[in-house]
This record gives structure tokens, sequence and C-alpha cells, in this order.
């Protein structure tokens, strides 16, 4: 039997619209993440089960996991013998989190492993971006890349192997604070403009390329003094209710940064120090989670997608 865990992610990473995503680790260890498990079996069986199993249509065809089966054995290896492939939904639907990512690429990479079909990295992003590409209402690879690879990967069509993986100062914790409450992500990417300016455009450019270039120079500090989302958070905060009182808060607790995960309502800091993400993640659990909610103090995933 294969059993493969694929990572939450922060989506835009605040400067990259679309185009950067960072895998989650909680440093309490708990795996924050869908797991699919694929067996032999006597004919393809398809289950799904997990905490949020219950949000997701009964009916298997609409589970995108079991979408990627399908996809798989028509496709990719029409051989293989008959399975079983059970998702064990851990991750909240539309929370931010990359959820709809993370069965995507937690069924392909473990379908690839039991039929060992050997597929190269490209491939793999190609197929899990299509599937993304179905639930999202547009193709963007930042859940994608960072869950599969892991770290904080700058992706898209157009990046070498669609994928740069980025170092981040390894001081930096993240608190990640789903509210408890969904956001559709195709929702979330109408209320986006259609177009934008000249004026725009190039700060954007401006903006993700020195993030990127501060980064990799190990230049941490000014890369955190310029990672604002212009882009998206300013039309999707009134959609998330608390997320704008959240934002100007947290600064007073030790967050350098505060932005919309994703799509949201998932919000993420960025803090400096153990102890401002502890204060950070106290405010949160009181102030913008609801029973249904969660947060957690993160580091970056690292390993990506793997097998347990
Ligand atoms: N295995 C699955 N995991 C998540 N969503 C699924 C899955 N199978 C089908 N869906 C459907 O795909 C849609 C996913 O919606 P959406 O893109 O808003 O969520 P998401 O991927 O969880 O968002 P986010 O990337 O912000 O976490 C929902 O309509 C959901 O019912
Ligand atoms: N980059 C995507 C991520 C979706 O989780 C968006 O912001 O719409």
């Amino acid at each position: 039997m294969i059993r493969v865990y694929a990572p939450a992610s922060i989506g835009n990473f605040a400067v990259g619209f679309d185009a950067l995503g960072a895998a989650l680790a909680p440093i309490d260890g708990t795996l924050l993440g869908d797991v699919v498990e694929v067996s032999a079996a006597e004919q393809d069986t398809f289950v799904c089960s997990g905490d949020y199993a219950h949000k997701l249509p009964a009916n298997a065809e609409e589970n995108l996991a079991y979408q990627c089966l399908i996809h798989f054995k028509e496709h990719v290896a029409p051989t293989m013998p008959a399975v079983k492939l059970e998702l064990k939904k851990n991750l909240p639907i539309g929370s931010g989190l990359g959820s709809s990512a993370c069965s995507v690429v937690a069924a392909f990479a473990a379908l690839d492993k039991f039929a060992e079909t050997n597929l190269s990295q490209e491939q793999l992003i190609e197929l899990m971006a299509d599937f993304e590409a179905i639930v999202s209402g547009g193709r963007h690879y930042d859940n994608i890349t960072p869950c599969y690879l892991g770290g904080l990967q700058l992706t898209g069509e157009l990046i070498p192997n669609k994928s740069i993986s980025l170092p981040v100062d390894n001081q930096w914790y993240y608190v990640a604070a789903f509210p408890g409450f969904s956001l559709n992500t195709a929702k979330a990417r109408s209320v986006l403009p259609k177009q934008l300016s000249m004026h725009d455009s190039v700060e954007f450019a401006q903006r993700l390329s020195a993030f990127s270039s501060l980064l990799l120079t190990g230049r941490f500090d000014a890369a955190l003094s310029i990672m604002s989302d212009e882009i998206a958070e300013p039309h999707r905060a009134p959609l998330i209710q608390g997320f704008a009182e959240a934002k100007s808060a947290l600064p007073e607790f030790g967050a350098e940064i505060v932005s919309i995960s994703g799509a949201g309502p998932t919000l993420f800091t960025v803090c400096k120090s153990l102890e401002a993400a502890q204060k950070c993640a106290a405010w949160l659990n009181d102030n913008y989670i609801n029973e249904q909610g969660f947060c957690h103090i993160c580091q970056l995933d690292q390993l990506g997608t793997r097998q347990l």
C-alpha cells in the first residue's frame, strides 16, 4: 500500500499573486494536509474519510481525488490493475489553505508511486495544475508546487520547470488562522479587477522581482519591508469578516506582515520570533476564529509531498 501526505499551503504569499506559494508545517508536528492511500483491490473503489469528508459532495464522481484516479487510468496508466483509493480529507474546503490542491497533489503522487509510472516532476505538476484549474476559476500553480515540492516556490507557466525554490529566514514563523467559514475560490477571484493599469503592473513586477532577489541574496528584513499585497487583498478583505480588525490589531503583538492566505478566508502573519507568533496566535484564537476554526504556528514545510 502507498500512503502519501500533501501539506497545506499559502497561495500568493502577499507579494506574488498566483505566482508565489509556501507549504506549511505546524511546529507542534500536526500534519496539516490531506492523505491519500492507494492499495490493490478487486475492483476500483473510492473512499473519502477524514474530518472534512462530509463537506464534500457525496457523489464520488464530483470528488477531485476520484477524478484524478479516473484520469490517471484513462490517460497515464491504462494497464494499472484495480485499486482502492482512500482520501483522508483533513483540510477544510474553501479555506485558502490550498485544500483542493492538496487532494489533487496527494492523489497523483500516490498513483504515480503505486503504478511506478515515474512521471517527471514537470509532467506531474502539469497534470496537477490541470485539475486545480477545474475548480478554482483560473489556472495557477501557487498551491500546487509548494504543496508538491515544499518550501517557498516562485511558480508559473513561464518559469523553467514551472517552479524556482526561494529561501526564507529560518527564524520566521507563520501563524495561519482559519476562521471557520468557507470562501469559494472562484467567488474570491470574481471580485478581482480584470485588468491592471500600467502603473500597477510595473509596481507588481518590481515588488515580486525585488522580493525574490532579496530572499535569494539573504536580505530577509529588506524583503519583509516590501511584502504587501496590492493586487488581491484590498478587493477580498471586505469578503472576510474580522480581517480588517485583525490586520490593524496584530502588528502590536509582533506581526511583521498580516495578509490573506490564497483566496482566503485564512489569514496569515509573518513573525520574526516564536514569542511574537504565540502572541498573535493567542489574539487570533480569541478574536478571529469561531468554533469551527483553528490556528497553527508554522514554519515552512521543506519536504512537501511525501510517503508516510
Ligand atoms: N477532494 C477535494 N478537495 C477539495 N475540494 C473538492 C474536492 N473534491 C471536490 N471539491 C470541490 O471543489 C471545490 C473547491 O472549492 P475551492 O477552490 O473554493 O476550495 P479550496 O481548494 O479548498 O480553496 P483553497 O485553495 O482556497 O483552500 C468545492 O466545490 C469542493 O466541493
Ligand atoms: N492564487 C490563488 C490561490 C487560491 O487559493 C488566488 O489567490 O486566487
